[in-house]
């Protein structure tokens, strides 16, 4: 039987103890991106309730995995890529946000004005945990003057609220639901 996007994720994510910090279980989703199969089927299954209705026609991914995520739905959808970074990475006029993680404070910035105002923008990631780091997002994107349509990620950890904090914004589609 095909393994569906869900199951890949689950199958496939590895756990790693004490990472970056000791308390902490770091999902690295890294194996997900280095399939093949999986990689190009969670894409399609991340963006699938997007697609409908008024749809998106970009999709921001966050530093660092979200990257990759949004490259391979943008690819299948024909639409171009925002790239939302840790501060000091990008180049010439940008809007900064700061935020709290699960383990640490950080801030993210967005470079304005390469998207019409209005575009509808879907925001991906590797995992929603306090929501902070999509929250974040959100807001750069709309001071921007983009809509944010959506946020989808692989896996959301359980007990930390992201989810809660998120939909009074925007809909929010995860693959799987970890313990945090
Ligand atoms: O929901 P939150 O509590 O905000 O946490 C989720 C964020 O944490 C991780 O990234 P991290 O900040 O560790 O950076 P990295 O991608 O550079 O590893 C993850 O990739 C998400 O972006
Ligand atoms: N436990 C965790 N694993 C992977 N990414 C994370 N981002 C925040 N918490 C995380």
């Amino acid at each position: 039987m095909t393994d569906s996007a869900a199951a890949l994720v689950e199958r496939l994510t590895t756990i790693v103890p004490d990472f970056p910090k000791p308390g902490v279980l770091f999902r690295d989703v890294t194996p997900v991106f280095a399939d093949p199969i999986a990689f190009g089927r969670v894409c399609e299954a991340l963006a699938a309730p997007f697609a409908v209705g008024g749809g998106f026609a970009a999709v921001a991914g966050i530093e660092a995995r979200g990257f990759a995520l949004a490259g391979g739905i943008a690819a299948q959808h024909q639409v171009g890529v925002l790239t939302v970074r840790k501060a000091g990475k990008l180049p010439g006029d940008v809007l900064s946000e700061q935020y709290a993680l699960e383990y640490g404070e950080a801030e993210l910035e967005l470079r304005p004005g390469q998207l019409e105002p209005g575009t509808r923008v879907l925001v991906v990631d590797d995992v929603l945990a306090t929501g902070g780091t999509a929250a974040a997002t959100v807001t750069l994107l709309e001071r921007a003057g983009y809509e944010a349509i959506g946020f989808a990620a692989l896996l959301e950890l359980d007990g930390l609220s992201g989810r809660e904090r998120l939909e009074p914004r925007l809909p929010v589609t995860t693959l799987g639901r970890v313990p945090a």
